[in-house]
């Protein structure tokens, strides 16, 4: 796929991922675009059909893997999500640098494909600090909750694998860990600053 290199952000439910990235969006309008992702769980408060996710039944969501729509799909928490082609296609279409924000079963099948992107993973300061920040969210069932604590368990581990990311940031302080994730895209945000001027 043409296009400037892709930024996959992975790491446990309730590290920070989405509000990190939401500040990424904000503060660089014009150099990243989101790739919008296919759910089958339903959509929270707040949270719109097309922007946030393409909310979707575990049928609909079948019939287009089978069909050869996605570039990576995986269960998690008792829900289908998946990347399809079409929602990194139309990011790239722009010129602009796609976010993907996925979990570590798509991180490793994406490690399968010629997407060839910067892998950040996003972390918790602790274990204790995940579930607090899940439980105050206020998003999840206490079974979707454990069950995503069980996944963040598994996460952490696995993160820690040598050569696995290129960039491991604990998101402790909101401030710094956005810091570190602009040094981090740095090169390639200015490179995608350059070509959009000439
Ligand atoms: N550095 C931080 N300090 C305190 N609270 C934070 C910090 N970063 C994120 N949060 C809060 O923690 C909660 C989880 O963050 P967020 O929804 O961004 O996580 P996520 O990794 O995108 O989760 P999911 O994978 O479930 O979508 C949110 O309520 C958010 O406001
Ligand atoms: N493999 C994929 N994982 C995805 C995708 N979109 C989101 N996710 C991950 O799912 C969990 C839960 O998300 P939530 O919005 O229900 O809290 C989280 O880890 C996301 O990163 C995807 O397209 N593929």
């Amino acid at each position: 796929m043409a296009g400037p290199r892709p930024v996959v952000m992975s790491g446990p439910s309730g590290a920070g991922k989405s509000t990190l990235l939401k500040k990424l969006l904000k503060e660089f309008d014009g150099v990243f675009g989101f790739s919008v992702s296919h759910t089958t769980r339903s959509p929270r408060p707040g949270e719109e059909n097309g922007k946030d996710y393409h909310y979707v039944t575990r049928e609909v969501m079948q019939a287009a893997i089978a069909k050869g729509e996605f570039i990576e799909n995986a269960e998690f928490s008792g829900n289908m999500y998946g990347t399809s082609k079409a929602a990194v296609q139309a990011v790239q279409a722009k010129n602009l640098i796609c976010i993907l924000d996925i979990d570590m079963q798509g991180v490793n099948n994406i490690k399968r494909t010629d997407l060839n992107p910067i892998y950040v993973s996003i972390q918790p300061p602790s274990m204790e600090t995940l579930e607090k920040r899940l439980r105050d969210r206020k998003t999840e069932s206490e079974e979707s909750l454990q069950k995503r604590l069980r996944a963040a368990k598994v996460d952490m581990e696995i993160s820690k694998e040598p050569g696995l990311f290129d960039v491991l940031i604990v998101n402790d302080d909101l401030d710094l860990a956005y810091g570190k994730l602009k040094d981090a895209l740095l090169e390639e945000i200015q490179k995608v600053r350059d070509t959009n001027k000439s």
